[in-house]
């Protein structure tokens, strides 16, 4: 089967299943991976038809089996995402003698690749972020780029990697005609421009806001108005600086899920950094996160496998004493209890499970406001 066939298995059965939201999401992708403006045509119909009638879910998912079943028809082609779209190597930037340095840091980035950022404030994420996007000059070290599109010059290949960062700048006129000017700069005539712009608008659920202004949005649409521009251009690597800052918990885990289906195109995949604050989140879609601490970097990969050989190791957040905790976790390996000050972080024996810790938590009836298995997350690095 090809991961066509089976991106559009997937969504056919995300909509049998009624999960909708997702299901239309996804179906977006697979439409957008055909690249065929008739196919577009008919997913912006019938989002427009969705939004109009926004209680017939039975007739959408009918009206969306039939237009998987169009885009199954459509052959394509997959993109080989073995060659690094990225070399930097023994990459450094300092601001100054005795100042902030960044580095020495060696990255390798894939296209279809999610790669998390995070790390306190201050610890050079946006620093690494601009110095990968060529917005800032590097001290020594080197950066090597294979991209498809040809460049000449800086200039070239900076039109091919796109770096949004934290704080976006104001625009005039409506949404969607700031979308198309996008594409009327590159000469995209104006039938396929609209089409491909309604499409963009449909994709990160702009529908109902197309014809607001800058003012008349709020942050976290302001930034999916940033992404449908920058996605726009099509670039081959993207560079978001704290896309997650300004959006509520579901809209992030959203955008996060949306920017990795879009990344992971078949036919047109994107290397995506992403810079957050949001660990978990981040953690659950990127295919490697990097910490970065003081200017250097581990990634989770190396560091906490390591680790994760040796312990498991859970955070948990309650009011009870340290010692009787202790008691709850007698016999089941207890090595080290941390506190933080607001959470405990308990290193155990590996033979230990986390489902043993919950049933012992439980038993002794102790009042967790949360817990979690964080023997495998970057977490780790934040709390101890
Ligand atoms: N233009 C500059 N000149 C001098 N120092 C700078 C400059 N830009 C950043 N720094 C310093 O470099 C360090 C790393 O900053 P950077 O913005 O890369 O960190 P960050 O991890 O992105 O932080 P945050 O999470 O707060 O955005 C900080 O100590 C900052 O003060």
């Amino acid at each position: 089967m090809t991961k066509a066939q089976i991106r559009i298995n997937e969504v056919i059965t995300f909509l049998k299943n009624k999960d909708i939201f997702l299901g239309y999401r996804k179906l977006m992708d697979c439409a957008i991976d055909t690249q065929d403006l008739d196919i577009y045509e008919d997913v912006i119909a019938l989002t427009d038809w969705k939004e109009k009638n926004p209680l017939k879910e039975e007739l959408l998912i009918k009206k969306s089996l039939e237009v998987l079943n169009k885009i199954s028809k459509i052959s394509i082609t997959e993109y080989n995402t073995e060659t690094p779209a990225v070399i930097g190597t023994e990459l450094t930037k300092s601001y100054g003698y005795n100042r902030f340095t960044l580095g020495p840091i060696s990255i390798k980035i894939h296209k279809g690749e999610v790669y998390g950022l995070v790390g306190e404030n201050g610890n050079g994420k946006t620093t690494l972020l601009r110095v990968l996007a060529k917005e800032l000059k590097f001290n020594d070290g080197s950066l090597l780029f294979n991209l498809d599109s040809k460049h000449h010059d800086d200039y070239d290949l900076r039109s091919n990697l796109v770096y949004i960062p934290q704080r976006t700048q104001k625009w005039y006129g409506s949404l969607k005609d700031n979308l198309k000017f996008v594409l009327s700069s590159y000469g995209v005539p104006p039938k396929e421009n609209e089409t491909r712009v309604l499409m963009m608008i449909a994709r990160f659920g702009l529908w109902n806001y197309k014809h607001l202004k800058w003012n008349e949005l709020s942050s976290g649409y302001k930034m999916r108005f940033e992404l449908a521009r920058t996605l726009l251009r099509q670039p081959e690597i993207l560079f978001l600086d704290e896309p997650l800052a300004n959006l509520d918990v579901l809209a992030q885990q959203v955008i996060l899920e949306d920017l990795k289906s879009i990344c992971n195109s078949i036919n047109n995949p994107i290397a995506l950094i992403l810079s957050s604050q949001q660990l978990y989140e981040v953690e659950k879609i990127s295919d490697k996160v990097i910490y970065l601490k003081d200017g250097k970097y581990k990634e989770n990969t190396e560091v906490i496998e390591e680790d994760s050989k040796n312990h498991l190791i859970v955070e948990i957040d309650c009011q009870c004493e340290r010692d009787t905790l202790k008691q709850v976790f007698t016999n089941l390996g207890l090595e080290k209890l941390i506190f933080n000050g607001g959470i405990y972080v308990a290193y155990f024996s590996i033979e230990t499970s986390f489902s043993s810790i919950l049933e012992a938590l439980g038993k002794h009836k102790i009042e967790v406001t949360y817990t979690r298995n964080i023997t495998k997350s970057t977490r780790r690095f934040f709390v101890s």
